[in-house]
């Protein structure tokens, strides 16, 4: 199977605090201040808009300032951020060395650590029991194995996590800066195995400063500023791309994005709540909806058996959770619809079926998240 990774208005905003600033004198105006201007809680874009089209043999380059989103982006192909919209698409078995010492725990023995690291990275009990010695080995930690972790140095933890994250080969590997630490001798044996794990991965994607190394390793090139793409392509011309856009920040030049149309409006929102009216034929959907510019949505349709059946919207719910998740002016963006389907007679004919929404009617594509809820009510329908 070839290796893939294919991303289409790749999209992702997080929540953030934000506490104003203001000018305050003394303990007590500095507790007054706390008490009454909580922080405001309001969504920042780190990724916006990003087409990417990675193939089997890519060796991609991340590039871009300190606070690109190149790390950002690295977490998302390896599904620890889930895109707020748009489409994310990995084909192959990924390896991520963004953060090797997750799952470690320092109470634990430096053994039963290569068990939870294990786990973290779903790697099989026996692997790990057959791959134990070597593992330790690499990491020159023998004699150490059954000594609690919080015991060890920093450097000899790092190697433990190394050791252990490239144990196995993957298709795709995912990295955040080419690992760089320990000693001179665990820096060669490091080395070597990197190299091997490159050439022997599919897919490689390293995020790096180190502009010789990216040119030694990588074929191809992918430039981030402030989360956005500037240039995707062949590595000469993704370093060319990348310095001229250095040299646009340096002189206060305006930058040129690949996505330079302001691109259509991402509709999110999710169905809570579905049931069916006693007979069947009419469906009852509650839940919310927003779009990408903090606006409430009217169109609502339900995708059916390759037919669109319109919703009539019943009434708007407050929804203060989702206003304060998405920094809205307006909570007034739960819904509380109706869909005409005579062809259903009982959820369970609702599996496989689409709730789109938009601006209208018409324009209603874009599919709202079913809660886990709504997926366990249809599946027991099936099930019944
Ligand atoms: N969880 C978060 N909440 C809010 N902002 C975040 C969060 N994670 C990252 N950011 C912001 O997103 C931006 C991109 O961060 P990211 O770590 O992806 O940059 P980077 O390109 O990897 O930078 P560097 O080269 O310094 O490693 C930064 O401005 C950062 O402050």
């Amino acid at each position: 199977m070839q290796a893939r990774i294919r991303t289409r208005q790749l999209t992702l905003d997080v929540p953030t605090f934000l506490q104003r600033e203001r000018p305050v004198s003394g303990w007590a105006g500095m507790f007054l201040s706390a008490a009454f201007e909580p922080p405001r809680r309001s969504l920042v874009r780190l990724l916006d808009r990003i087409d990417l089209d990675i193939r089997d043999g890519d060796r991609v380059a991340l590039l871009g300032r300190n606070g690109a989103g190149k790390s950002t982006l690295l977490r998302v192909l390896n599904r620890v951020y889930q895109p707020t919209s748009g489409t994310v698409e990995v084909q192959g078995s990924c390896q991520a060395l963004l953060n090797m010492s997750l799952g470690f725990n320092g109470e634990a023995t430096v053994r039963e650590n290569v068990y939870l690291r294990g786990v973290a990275m779903d790697l099989r009990s026996s692997f790990l029991r057959r791959h134990m010695d070597e593992i330790l080995e690499f990491a020159g930690l023998q004699d150490k194995a059954g000594h609690r972790l919080r015991t060890l140095s920093s450097g000899q933890r790092l190697r433990l996590g190394f050791a252990i994250s490239t144990s196995v080969q993957h298709d795709i590997m995912l990295m955040d800066e080419w690992v760089g630490t320990g000693d001179a001798n665990f820096m060669a044996r490091a080395t070597a195995r990197m190299q091997d794990r490159v050439s022997g991965s599919r897919i490689v994607v390293l995020a790096s400063h180190s502009v010789g190394l990216l040119r030694e390793v990588c074929n191809k090139g992918v430039v981030l500023e402030a989360g956005r793409l500037v240039y995707a392509g062949d590595i000469v011309e993704s370093l060319r791309a990348y310095h001229e856009l250095l040299a646009k920040v340096r002189d206060n030049q305006p930058i040129e994005f690949e996505d330079a149309d302001a691109g259509p409006v991402q509709v999110m929102g999710a169905v809570e709540e579905i049931a069916l009216a006693a007979g069947g034929g009419q469906v009852l959907l509650k839940g919310w909806m927003v779009d990408s510019q903090g606006r409430v949505p009217d169109g609502l349709v339900l995708d059916f058996d390759g037919c669109r059946y319109a919703a009539s919207l019943r009434e708007r719910t407050r929804r203060p959770d989702v206003q304060r998740h998405f920094g809205l002016q307006d909570d007034a963006c739960g819904f509380s619809a109706t869909v005409e389907v005579p062809p259903a007679t009982t959820l369970a004919d609702l599996s496989g079926a689409r709730v789109l929404g938009g601006h209208t009617a018409a324009e209603a594509g874009a599919p709202l998240r079913l809660a886990p809820a709504v997926q366990a009510a249809i599946a027991r329908a099936v099930r019944a």
